[in-house]
């Protein structure tokens, strides 16, 4: 599918399902709303699979990796190399995200949309567009024609978990210096000072924080990306994972499948694609609060609550993956508990 044909079938959630689930939760062996934000899950859940008893049972995590120009400014606490040696950390199913997704019974699929790494390693889905994007801070990161090649790697990925029979994906990104991009593109599509969404990424010192901030502001000086215009902030400030992530999310919700948001990148993504296609917004869930600040700002807009708080900043997914569990006690809770009627009442 081709992005106005994914964008076109992107619907709003089913009402009537989301009515009955309503019924079914109030109905339920507990004080009426107090389940909390399982509740509110749950009904989501109802809309988006048009159904009062969601499943959750099939998951994945999509791991996007791309590399940045940017690096090269000294934005990031490590070398652009890291990149690679992550991608073959997450092939020998080492990483934090191979095994927190075990735990939440994920498959993890690598996807090579944009990286350095000229090596085509066994288990990773080889879509690069470009191998990692160009200084933004001298000139676009991309063109608009690679934003919408990444975007297809995405929405291509999407379509092919949904013939798999998955039913949830969380979003996952590997590449050393987004961070940086993200907030630019926070910083443009939001229009909030870069100053106040700026972190320390991977750990950058308090000295380095003002260099990482003065190079996001004149990424966007130098390329004024339009705000009206999220494949123009895509293609100027954004980066291929980035962009790939966009993808999977309309690609998802076009499929009818469940979306978990992770950190301040896959934020990013998620800010992209509702001002690409604000139906989408209703396939998300947001998983974690990241320490990155612009993530809470992102949130708010995209008008999401974060269910967890666990002061994590690692990104690949694994907030997301995390917030899987929850998602399947809410499915679980709806089919599973007896309602006032079993009881006699
Ligand atoms: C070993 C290692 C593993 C990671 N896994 C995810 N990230 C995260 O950190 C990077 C973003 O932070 P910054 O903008 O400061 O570079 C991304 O690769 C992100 O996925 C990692 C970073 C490192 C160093
Ligand atoms: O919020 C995140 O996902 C994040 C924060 C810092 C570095 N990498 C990822």
């Amino acid at each position: 599918m081709m992005l106005m044909t994914v964008k076109g079938k992107i619907a709003e959630l089913d009402a009537a399902a989301m009515t009955a689930a309503r019924e079914r939760w109030d109905q339920l062996t507990k004080p009426l709303g107090a389940l909390g934000k399982l509740e509110e899950i749950g009904v989501k859940l109802s809309g988006i699979q048009g159904t009062v008893y969601p499943s959750v049972a099939r998951r994945a995590v999509v791991v996007m990796c791309g590399d940045h120009g940017v690096a090269a400014e000294g934005v990031s606490a490590y070398p652009a190399d890291v990149t690679g040696l992550m991608m073959q950390n997450f092939l020998k199913q080492k990483a934090a995200i191979n095994v927190l997704a075990a735990q939440a019974g994920a498959e993890v699929l690598i996807v090579d949309v944009g990286s350095r790494v000229e090596e085509k390693w066994d288990g990773v889905l080889h879509r690069k567009v470009k191998a990692g994007t160009d200084n933004m801070a001298q000139g676009p990161a991309m063109t608009r024609d690679e934003v919408l090649q990444a975007i297809q790697v995405g929405v291509e990925v999407a379509d092919d978990l949904k013939a798999r029979g998955v039913e949830v994906v969380a979003l996952g990104e590997m590449g050393i210096g987004n961070t940086t991009p993200s907030a630019a593109m926070a910083s443009v599509l939001i229009g909030y000072p870069v100053a106040a969404l700026t972190g320390y990424g991977t750990g950058i010192t308090v000295e380095e924080k003002p260099r990482k901030i003065a190079v996001i502001e004149k990424a966007i000086e130098v390329n004024r990306p339009d705000p009206a215009d999220p494949l123009d902030v895509l293609a100027k400030v954004g980066g291929l994972e980035i962009a790939g992530l966009v993808g999977v999310i309309l690609g998802a919700a076009a499929n009818k499948m469940a979306v978990v948001v992770d950190g301040v990148i896959a934020g990013a993504a998620a800010l992209a694609a509702c001002r690409i296609e604000s139906n989408a917004g209703c396939y998300l869930f947001a998983s974690h609060l990241s320490q990155e600040p612009a993530h809470a700002v992102m949130l708010q807009e995209i008008g999401l609550s974060p269910l967890l708080t666990l002061d994590m900043r690692l990104g690949e997914g694994t907030g997301a993956v995390l917030a899987m569990p929850l998602l399947e006690a809410a499915t679980r809770l709806v089919a599973e508990m007896a309602t006032f009627a079993d009881l006699g009442l």
